[in-house]
């Protein structure tokens, strides 16, 4: 059984899973959101008033699927997207595009912070490679100051997701909702300290070792 993953690790195991195997990379999205909302309705945090910072990466893309579905609970949702739309990435654009068209529309700034109830933390995640632009540092070092529970995707923005090093600033997370396996990154240096709660959730994506056994099993019934 495979203890922890780096983020190329994860990334290989993902790109098997959509280019071997053939499951479309929006379906794990669409997994990976429906995992978050999970842990998010699970009774821990209040969502009177949810505040999901998304960024235009694939992270970003789990975030937007998050708000469409809070907001189809009734729940009172705000999306805060970072950085220009146009750059996002193909699944990231089409889970805004199908946001709008649920009536969704993305603020590019929040006063304050502190009057929601619980922040999901879409901004970046396992592709994180160099330090976080400035201005997002800011906001990372905001969203701390304010006190409010953090529910990170697959990562607490920030953080390097294999060695766990703060990349400029980082979140600090109540929980961390990750895929397929634990990031090493969650579990040692500054990951260790910033992740919260980890919660691993099955969405799909498989090592070849676990393959292997599905395909060994299967042919033993
Ligand atoms: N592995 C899987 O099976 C699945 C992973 N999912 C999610 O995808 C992310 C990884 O997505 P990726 O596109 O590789 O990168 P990140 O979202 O981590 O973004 C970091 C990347 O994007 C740039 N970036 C993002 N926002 C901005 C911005 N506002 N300004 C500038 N640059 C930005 C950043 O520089 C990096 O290059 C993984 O963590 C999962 O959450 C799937 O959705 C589900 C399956
Ligand atoms: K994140």
């Amino acid at each position: 059984m495979i203890e922890s993953v780096t983020a190329q690790e994860m990334q290989r195991f993902s790109h098997y899973t959509t280019d071997e195997i053939g499951v479309h990379p929006l379906v794990l999205m669409e997994r990976a959101a429906i995992s978050v909302m999970e842990v998010l309705g699970a009774g821990t945090f209040d969502l009177t008033n949810v505040l999901v910072i998304a960024g235009l990466g694939n992270n970003g893309g789990d975030g937007i699927a998050v708000t469409r579905m809070l907001a189809q609970k009734g729940v009172n949702v705000d999306l805060l997207l970072l950085g220009d739309e146009h750059r996002a990435t193909p699944n990231t654009a089409k889970q805004l595009d199908i946001a709008r068209k649920y009536g969704i529309t993305p603020h590019n700034r929040v006063r304050d912070f502190r009057h929601y109830t619980v922040i999901v933390d879409a901004l970046f995640g396992a592709g994180l490679s160099k330090p976080v632009p400035v201005k997002l540092g800011e906001i990372i070092k905001r969203v701390n100051a304010a006190n409010i529970p953090v529910v990170s995707i697959d990562i607490p923005s920030g953080l390097n997701a294999t060695s766990g090093a703060i990349l400029g600033s980082a979140i600090r997370a109540s929980a961390t909702v990750t895929f397929a396996y634990p990031k090493k990154g969650l579990l040692q240096n500054e990951g260790l300290k910033r992740a919260g709660n980890i919660y691993v959730k099955d969405i799909g994506v498989y090592s070849p070792e676990e393959l292997s056994n599905f395909k060994k099993e299967s042919s033993n019934q």
